[in-house]
């Protein structure tokens, strides 16, 4: 994919009246959305698994998507969805998963015993974790978001070979970044409050993940996660 600078240029999104583009002629497609935490996920997966070359990005204006999507593609009409060897395949931690069990690249789970045990215990709380999060913002947000906080300090505290959930970057990183990423914007900006102070844990997890370009190359614009989070759920702020 060509480049500026370290930044890869991204597609534009495709809308309403844009073409599809060829089904199932061999080429693997992630169609995605820039600003959707759940896409965002496997973009970073494939990102830091260099295959750039090997799964094209489609992204999509999500709010006027083209209907051959739902028709033709993915009809849960959801992104992200995998289109790979004659098949669509959905659910962002399915697809983390199925990545990096089918393609090539650095592996994203680690071989320990105890890691995979924890690394799965870690998976199976985050749909709970984002839930959690996102009913914070209805009220006593600062309050309620720290238990969250505390949750992800603790996990870190697990493994001390590296700054990361199972010690080394992983496909569990991966899964909470996007979200986390969000919260902490919203909570600096909207209500002035720094979550990672005193969890050193958790500051030193995001500064290492900004390090790493897979990753930062999938980050939404703070200003778009606030106006984003403004209209939805608090128009008086
Ligand atoms: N559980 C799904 C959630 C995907 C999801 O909710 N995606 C949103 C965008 S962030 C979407 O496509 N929404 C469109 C719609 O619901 O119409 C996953 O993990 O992939």
């Amino acid at each position: 994919m060509a480049t500026i600078g370290a930044q890869p240029i991204r597609p534009p999104p495709l809308s309403s009246t844009s073409e599809q583009p060829p089904l199932f002629d061999g080429t693997a497609r992630l169609y995605t959305s820039y600003t959707c935490p759940f896409a965002q996920r496997v973009w970073i997966a494939r990102n830091y698994k260099g295959l750039q070359d090997k799964i094209q990005l489609v992204p999509f204006d999500l709010q006027n998507r083209p209907a051959w999507y739902k028709e033709k593609v993915y009809p849960e009409n959801k992104v992200p969805s995998l289109e790979h060897n004659g098949k669509v395949l959905g659910e962002s931690l399915d697809l983390i998963k199925y990545i990096d069990a089918n393609f090539e690249g650095t592996p994203l789970f680690p071989n320990d015993p105890a890691k995979k045990e924890f690394g799965e215990e870690l998976l199976s709380q985050v749909d709970e974790f984002t839930r959690d999060f996102y009913n914070a913002l209805r009220g006593d947000t600062v309050q309620r978001s720290h238990p969250s906080f505390e949750f992800l300090e603790n996990a870190l505290g697990k493994f001390d070979d590296g700054p990361f959930l199972l010690g080394q970057f992983s496909l569990v990183d991966i899964a909470y970044i996007p979200f986390v990423e969000r919260f902490h914007v919203v909570l600096v900006d909207l209500f002035e409050h720094d979550a990672t102070e005193g969890k050193p844990k958790v500051a030193k997890w995001i500064e290492e993940l900004n390090k790493i370009d897979a990753y930062t190359q999938t980050r939404e614009d703070p200003q778009e996660i606030v106006d984003l989070v403004k209209k939805r759920f608090m128009p008086q702020k």
